[in-house]
């Protein structure tokens, strides 16, 4: 899959190059291609922002450059058939992010993240992206960051985990946090016994079916706990299932 992010920060990507995404960029599992949006500005001061229209506190990023930049990443014909890329736009206006987003996105051929900054980008760029690329604002969460990169991190090893090869235990995907609509179970590991404090029995019991069974219970109390709008969402058989003890 190709990723490219245009940003006014490249350097806010670079964490992009560590760990399992960066092998998978090196293995070539993944292309990845951070552009510096004042590459497609030509004054002096490489100017990307403006004052807003209307008024109003702060600038506003100016749509030429932003055009110019998604311009330059136009799709070859070898992606015309998967049909247009996408254009995530991280935006706290955006729909929210979830697992079922970033597996969604995980089938796509060729992502490309705008990141704004700023009071956010022109509205007109979205609004002509769409010539070329399927737009989608995008938010992390119900909460205000100062622009796009975090999110665009958040999302890219959101998605690039998902693909074949990136992780290395293909079986650590399938049971993870809103995979099935659950939190995780908690994990545990050597030695048994810290500081008086014991890992749980059934644990230690060999006995896969009560292992299973208290994994399971365990996701259902924490997600009833912690995230009881989750729950709402399961079905009662689910619910029935566990003994919550709650
Ligand atoms: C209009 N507002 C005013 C307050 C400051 C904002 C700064 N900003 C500029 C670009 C931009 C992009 C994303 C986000 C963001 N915030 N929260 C999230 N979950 C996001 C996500 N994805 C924030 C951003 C802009």
């Amino acid at each position: 899959m190709r990723f490219d992010v245009i940003s006014i920060f490249p350097e806010y990507l670079a964490p992009l190059e560590l760990s399992l995404i960066g092998k998978a960029r090196q293995d070539g599992l993944v292309q990845l291609t951070v552009h510096d949006l004042r590459d497609f500005t030509h004054d002096r001061h490489r100017t990307v922002d403006d004052t807003p229209y209307g008024g109003g506190a702060g600038m506003v990023m100016k749509p030429e450059p932003w055009a110019q930049a998604l311009e330059s990443l136009k799709p070859g014909t070898e992606t015309l058939e998967a049909g247009q890329p996408v254009l995530v736009v991280p935006s706290p206006a955006g729909e929210v992010f979830t697992q079922a987003i970033a597996e969604e996105l995980a089938a796509e051929e060729h992502l490309v993240f705008a990141c704004g900054r700023y009071e956010g980008i022109d509205e007109r760029v979205l609004e002509w992206a769409a010539q070329n690329y399927r737009v989608r604002p995008m938010s992390l969460g119900d909460y205000v960051l100062n622009g796009g990169e975090v999110a665009v991190l958040a999302m890219v090893e959101a998605v690039a985990r998902l693909l074949p090869g990136v992780v290395g235990n293909p079986e650590s995907l399938i049971e993870e946090s809103h995979q099935d609509g659950l939190l995780e179970y908690p994990v545990y590991t050597k030695p048994s016994d810290w500081r008086d404090n014991q890992v749980p029995e059934v644990l230690l019991s060999g006995n896969h079916a009560k292992i299973a069974r208290f994994r399971r219970d365990e996701q259902l109390r924490r997600t009833a706990v912690r995230r009881p709008d989750l729950i709402a969402q399961l079905s009662v058989a689910e619910l029935n299932k566990a003994d919550l003890g709650l």
